[in-house]
């Protein structure tokens, strides 16, 4: 079975066609890109995978289940790191790990996420002194902590500088190592191509392309994902 299906998903704002009949299917156990510049869809896409947004029309199941109704018994099974999720400043880093643990019937040894993301030596620092990249770290934890199938992950390493993205990247592939289903949303190609199995491309609420990297890259006969986008963005105009 696939992990996620989504079928013809559209999301209406007002005026504006967020998400525009969308279709893709994620495989379990792949990484999976979702990129494409502000204001594309990603975001509102990925709130409907995970519950907190109810399309106006089309389909989405997660691990089989229908998100918009079964909210609830999915969020033990999916952990999501999303754009702007922020903690308390003064909560410190062993605490949060330990609360976040109690959210699901089946977590993780939290003591051993805290271990394997390198936040020992953090623990009892409080969130708001960690720099940018501890804090990511600390998110991404989090999102596991609950031993999840499935891992969201929106705008990873928007404002991280160029190393601590570098050691965010090793992260996300040590997650693909043991066989998460990851979706990454990025507005960074690069990020995305070098980190993920197949792509959705997204621009103005639609999939303008999807398959590999390689596979994008070369159907449009150009040298990296984000000269394909431009090539697929000015066709599609
Ligand atoms: N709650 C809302 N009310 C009105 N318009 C919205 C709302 N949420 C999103 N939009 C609009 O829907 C469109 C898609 O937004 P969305 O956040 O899904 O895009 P995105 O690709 O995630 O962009 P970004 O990279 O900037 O987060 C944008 O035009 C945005 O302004």
């Amino acid at each position: 079975m696939d992990a996620i299906e989504v079928t013809d998903l559209r999301k209406t704002y007002g005026d504006t066609h967020a998400v525009d009949g969308v279709t893709f299917t994620v495989r379990t156990g792949e990484t999976f890109g979702i990129v494409g510049h502000n204001g594309a869809g990603k975001t509102t896409t990925v709130e409907c995978l995970i519950g907190l947004k109810r399309p106006d029309a089309g389909t989405v199941r997660v691990l089989g289940e229908d998100p918009a109704r079964r909210r609830r018994a999915l969020a033990q099974r999916i952990g999501a790191q999303l754009q702007e999720s922020s903690l308390p400043e003064r909560i410190k880093v062993a605490e949060a790990l330990r609360m976040f643990a109690t959210f699901y019937r089946e977590a993780a040894d939290w003591r051993q996420v805290m271990e394997r993301w390198s936040l020992r030596p953090l623990a009892r620092k409080a969130f708001g002194d960690l720099s940018g990249g501890q804090k990511q770290r600390l998110m991404l934890a989090l999102a596991l902590v609950g031993d999840p199938e499935v891992v969201v992950l929106d705008e990873l390493t928007t404002g991280l500088d160029p190393i601590a993205r570098r050691e965010t990247w090793r992260l996300v592939d040590d997650l693909k190592a043991v066989g998460t289903t990851v979706v990454l949303v990025s507005h960074y190609f690069d990020e995305t191509e070098a980190l993920c199995d197949r792509v959705a491309v997204f621009a103005r609420g639609r999939v303008v392309a999807m398959g590999t990297p390689d596979d994008i890259i070369a159907r449009t006969g150009t040298a990296s994902l984000e000269e394909a986008y431009f090539a697929l963005e000015g066709a599609d105009r």
